[in-house]
């Protein structure tokens, strides 16, 4: 069922568009598509759905961003794909959810899907397009959506710059075709491993930045993470076959930068939670939201062990979170490190 709020005359050009999983991002790219497409956002929760469609506001995750009349609130999910067939499929769950989604998809035609998840696996150790690739095999032609984006701000129609990362030439034309335009531009990679590592890795050190802020260690050392962070990214990127000028772009340091100094980052605000003395469970109960570095720093821990891949700070804050060291502890045990080269690569001096 949608409740149909598009009385307004189409617009010339306009496509249809599905966007599944009513989250903060979900429901600002539906919002923002919504200005120029026929979008229906569609959620897994009934009640919840009716009364965001009631209230026109996703009072739970994005409150205060009316929806525009193009956009359709829906929680029949055979309706919404439907929807899409000949527009474009968006799933905008975190990484816990893309499975099963896509497993709810299975059977439904779909010409082509796009996903703005950040982050491995938690069980698998496994990329999104890996768990695509698992889930619906070569047919469907798909894409990662990622980039420096709050939703607060897309959600408001302020300028931001993405990255559609995919093998498939027509998607990524697709999709620069329908999303780039008003405050979005998109950009085109077809490197789609190196923008899901920028896009995962950032969250981890999202939350190692917000427990040295946090604990008062200064500017100076938040920009030694920032770019200490940058060479872990690009290492464990490169050794799953990323190219190291897509860690130096939107998806790479634009994301890193972003996500480590904006306190809209719910990663960031785990980091600053911790450094404040406050458990785990504590501060992501008081988020209400995904905080996708969280489980993305132990896969990326066992991940990187078994590729030997060097990564200090994420080891140290996935020590924070699950092997109960003191975030004072995470600090000490990287300046502790020997001198070492300064190179992405720690063999080279
Ligand atoms: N919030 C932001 O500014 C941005 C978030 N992202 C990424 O987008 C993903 C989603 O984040 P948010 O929407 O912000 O999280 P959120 O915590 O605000 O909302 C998550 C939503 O996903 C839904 N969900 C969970 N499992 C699902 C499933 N199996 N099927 C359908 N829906 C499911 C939940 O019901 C909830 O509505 C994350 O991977 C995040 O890293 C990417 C760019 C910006
Ligand atoms: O990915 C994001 C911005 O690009 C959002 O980051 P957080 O999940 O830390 O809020």
């Amino acid at each position: 069922m949608h409740d149909n709020m598009s009385n307004t005359a189409p617009v010339l050009g306009a496509r249809r568009i599905s966007v599944l999983g009513a989250g903060a991002w979900g429901t600002a790219v539906a919002i923002a598509l919504a200005q120029r497409h026929e979008v229906v956002l569609w959620g897994r929760n009934t009640l919840v759905m009716q009364e965001m469609a009631a209230a026109r506001d996703n009072v739970a995750y994005l409150p205060g961003h009316p929806f525009p009349p193009n956009l359709s609130i829906s929680f029949d999910f055979d309706a919404a794909v439907a929807h899409a067939a000949d527009g474009l499929l968006i799933a905008a769950c975190p990484v816990a959810g893309l499975r099963p989604l896509l497993q709810q998809l299975q059977g439904h035609e779909i010409p082509n899907i796009v996903w703005l998840c950040k982050g491995f696996e938690y069980e698998t150790g496994l990329l999104p397009h890996q768990i695509v690739q698992e889930v619906l095999g070569d047919k469907v032609a798909g894409g990662a959506l990622s980039g420096p984006s709050f939703a607060q701000e897309v959600a408001r129609g302020l300028p931001c710059a993405l990255t559609i990362a995919s093998g498939s030439d027509a998607l990524r034309d697709n999709v620069v075709a329908t999303v780039h335009g008003g405050n979005i531009r998109v950009y085109s990679s077809a490197d789609l491993a190196g923008v899901e590592v920028g896009g995962a890795v950032k969250n981890v050190l999202a939350i190692a930045t917000g427990i040295a802020d946090g604990l008062g260690l200064g500017l100076n050392a938040r920009a030694a993470l920032i770019t200490r962070g940058l060479a872990e990214i690009t290492r464990l990127g490169g050794a799953l076959g990323g190219q190291v000028e897509t860690f130096m772009g939107l998806t790479g340091m634009g994301d890193l930068i972003l996500t480590c100094t904006g306190d809209l980052s719910r990663n960031r605000r785990v980091g600053l939670g911790l450094a404040q003395g406050k458990s785990l469970d504590t501060v992501v109960g008081e988020l209400g939201h995904v905080a996708e570095g969280v489980p993305c720093a132990k896969a990326v821990r066992e991940l990187a062990a078994k590729l030997g891949v060097d990564m200090p700070i994420t080891n140290a804050v996935a020590g924070v979170l699950f092997d109960g060291d003191q975030p004072q502890a995470m600090v000490a045990r990287l300046l502790a490190r020997d001198p070492r080269g300064e190179s992405v690569n720690p063999a080279a001096k």
